[in-house]
């Protein structure tokens, strides 16, 4: 106390002085004293504070206002426009090797930040704010400190997650809180990370801490996002829940039925447009935690707001979001092109100027960077951050649920185009769990620096965040069942299947549709056909829903097509995973190898009497 008392003038100090824990003084004075901020601000929960933060990004220069009253922009520097998987690493002690893991040894790491880290707060001001994660007072809830020198960053967690101070005060001694650090560092004209040679993520998982420095892309520095899941992650499946990389929605059934769904798919492949659906409510577009309640498994959103792709976005195919985007409530543009105070983006099917400002300084059309590629108006990955709350098709009593909502459905899905259907459904949770779950692969898309397009093994779509041995993750997973009555049904999706000349087989919207069968299924309401690979929606009632929800007519030849069993496809599918498993996964259930070898049996016995590629018109004559 006495460290901080000198560190801070003494309105923070009294505001730190109000939270009684220990722990977290010492941490903030070791840290203060480290980072040698020349001024540092505490956030309460009051409005005042808040307004503090956002008008020191503009000041500071890391937003700027747009024409739309509480509209900003904020860029990102050109070659921090996404996730940096290589230098995220997660501190185990000894350094010891997880496959598919980027570890790295836990003294070696903290030295090596730590020196990056000093004095990298002079002639800076650092923000020190305090959040939840999960709804409020709640057995969901886990507090969390953020120290950050990017006010953009401490903006946007305003807007993406639940004020935690008074928690802090109110928990006192008793809290035990993940903890974020996390600096820019040293800046360049356009106020963007300059030191990108020096960008670092290290998560301590013993800690249950995550550093992270030179850099302001949102996903590798706004803690309580992807930083924190892998600490949930790891507590997670310690403790016998789950947490994950999926939206959480509500899908309207027939009479008024409200049935909640959670879906995972890798970055950039539809949980964000898929949860924000017009006919559906949205309750959670990114993380989702999931506890078994009396046997029920009931599911709440960690966060309360958006940070969306805005690529695409459309006001035919997303007319809600479109809207929202459009309204002078608060949020940040980024990565986009901005042309007298308005921002625009890719495929955002308006005629958009073709020269302003965007994620690479001045732009016209053209424009080309320093490896010669076309640099398009916005970055793929351009963002918009968004409070849920503006949302006219929120479901906030789900939101702030204190014991969440049952879960009826979970879905699975991912960028492949030539294997699986558009939607089916699991024979059980074990069926589910291993064969949609965790042999989910997906092409990999601009939401991480690297290579696009290339097919990935990336299970629960979860990969890129895991933080403990992969065998571990999925025993965790089979075992959650035995804690329900009754477990949510599973499903899986694929938004991406293509034909041989490479176009899509299905327009965005038919989500709205696949939506709409599950939900029926859940309560058992439409019959299906069984396939080797799971159940199957009948052409009559997809043809049915395509007509009262899109109004559209659906073909036999599209069903057929979309819908056929592709089984070399599929067989070659259970070789790689099966191969993954066995030779890079140790400590694998024995149960993983059980349920492939069952499809691999259905696929073979269905090939033997149908051949390669089964319409499912013949399946449903069976
Ligand atoms: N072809 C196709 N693209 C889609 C579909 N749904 C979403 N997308 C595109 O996928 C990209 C990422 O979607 P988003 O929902 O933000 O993904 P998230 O990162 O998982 O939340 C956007 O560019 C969308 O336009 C679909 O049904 N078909
Ligand atoms: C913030 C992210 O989430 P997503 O792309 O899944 O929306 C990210 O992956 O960097
Ligand atoms: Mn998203």
């Amino acid at each position: 106390m006495e460290r901080l008392e000198r560190l801070l003038d003494k309105e923070q100090f009294e505001k730190i002085r109000a939270i009684n824990n220990p722990e977290l003084h010492e941490f903030l004075a070791e840290w203060i004293e480290w980072l040698e901020p020349d001024k540092v601000f505490v956030c309460t929960d009051s409005e005042e504070d808040e307004h503090y933060v956002r008008w020191k990004a503009l000041y500071y220069g890391e937003e700027k206002l747009l024409e739309t009253p509480n509209h900003t922009v904020h860029y990102d520097n050109y070659y921090d426009q996404a996730r940096d998987k290589t230098n995220t690493k997660l501190l185990v002690p000894g350094g010891k090797e997880i496959p598919f893991l980027n570890t790295k040894d836990r003294d070696e790491g903290l030295k090596e930040i730590r020196e990056l880290m000093k004095g990298v707060m002079r002639g800076k001001e650092l923000f020190v704010c305090f959040f939840v994660l999960g709804p409020k007072n709640s057995v969901f809830t886990i507090p969390a400190v953020q120290l950050t020198d990017s006010a953009y960053v401490a903006h946007s967690e305003f807007i993406l997650y639940r004020k935690g101070y008074e928690e802090f005060k109110r928990l006192g001694r008793q809290a035990r809180f993940f903890r974020f650090v996390h600096s820019a560092g040293e800046l360049d004209e356009r106020k963007t990370s300059k030191n990108l040679d020096k960008r670092r993520i290290y998560i301590d998982l013993v800690g249950e801490t995550v550093y992270s420095v030179n850099t302001q892309y949102g996903g590798n520095t706004i803690g309580l996002k992807k930083l924190a899941f892998r600490l949930t992650i790891q507590k997670a499946v310690k403790e016998g829940w789950l947490s994950e990389h999926m939206f959480l929605m509500r899908v309207n059934g027939p009479n008024g039925r409200k049935t909640y769904f959670t879906g995972a798919y890798p970055s950039m492949c539809g949980k964000t447009s898929t949860a924000m659906i017009s006919w559906e409510n949205i309750v959670g577009d990114d993380l989702t935690f999931i506890m078994p309640f009396n046997g029920v498994a009931r599911g709440a959103n960690v966060e309360k707001g958006v940070f969306g792709i805005i690529q695409g976005v459309n006001p035919e195919d997303d007319p809600i979001i479109w809207k929202v985007l459009h309204s002078p409530v608060e949020i940040i543009f980024s990565n986009v092109l901005i042309k007298d105070g308005k921002p625009y983006w890719n495929e955002m099917g308006v005629e958009i100027p073709n020269e302003g400002e965007n994620h690479s300084g001045k732009w016209w059309c053209g424009k080309k960077d320093k490896e010669g590629n076309e640099i398009p108006p916005s970055h793929k990955n351009a963002r918009f951050t968004v409070s849920l709350e503006h949302f006219p098709n929120v479901d906030l009593e789900a939101l702030e649920a204190p014991c969440g909502v049952e879960v009826g459905g979970m879905i699975f899905g991912g960028r492949d185009k030539d294997t699986w259907p558009p939607v089916r459904e699991a024979f059980d949770w074990k069926h589910g769990v291993v064969t949609m779950g965790a042999a989910l692969e997906s092409e990999t898309t601009a939401a991480t620096l690297g290579k696009e397009g290339v097919r990935a093994f990336n299970p629960m779509a979860i990969l890129d965040f895991m933080s403990v041995p992969l065998g571990d993750y999925i025993r965790n997973y089979l075992e959650f069942e035995k804690k329900l009555r009754k477990a949510p049904k599973i499903f899986a999706v694929n938004y991406f299947l293509r034909d041989e000349n490479g176009n899509w087989l299905n327009h965005k919207l038919d989500k709205a549709v696949w939506l709409k069968w599950m939900e029926l299924r859940v309560h058992g309401d439409v019959d299906a056909i069984e396939t080797p690979i799971g159940y199957i929606p009948k052409y009559e009632d997809l043809a049915r829903l395509f007509r009262e929800v899109l109004d559209k007519e659906y073909t036999r030849e599209a069903y057929e097509k979309q819908f056929t069993v592709r089984v070399p496809e599929l067989l070659a599918k259970i070789e790689r995973i099966e191969k993954i498993y066995r030779e890079q996964v140790r400590e694998v259930p024995e149960e993983l190898f059980q349920v492939l070898e069952e499809e691999r049996k259905r696929l073979l016995e269905a090939r033997e009497r149908y051949g390669d590629y089964i319409s499912p018109f013949v399946l449903e004559g069976e």
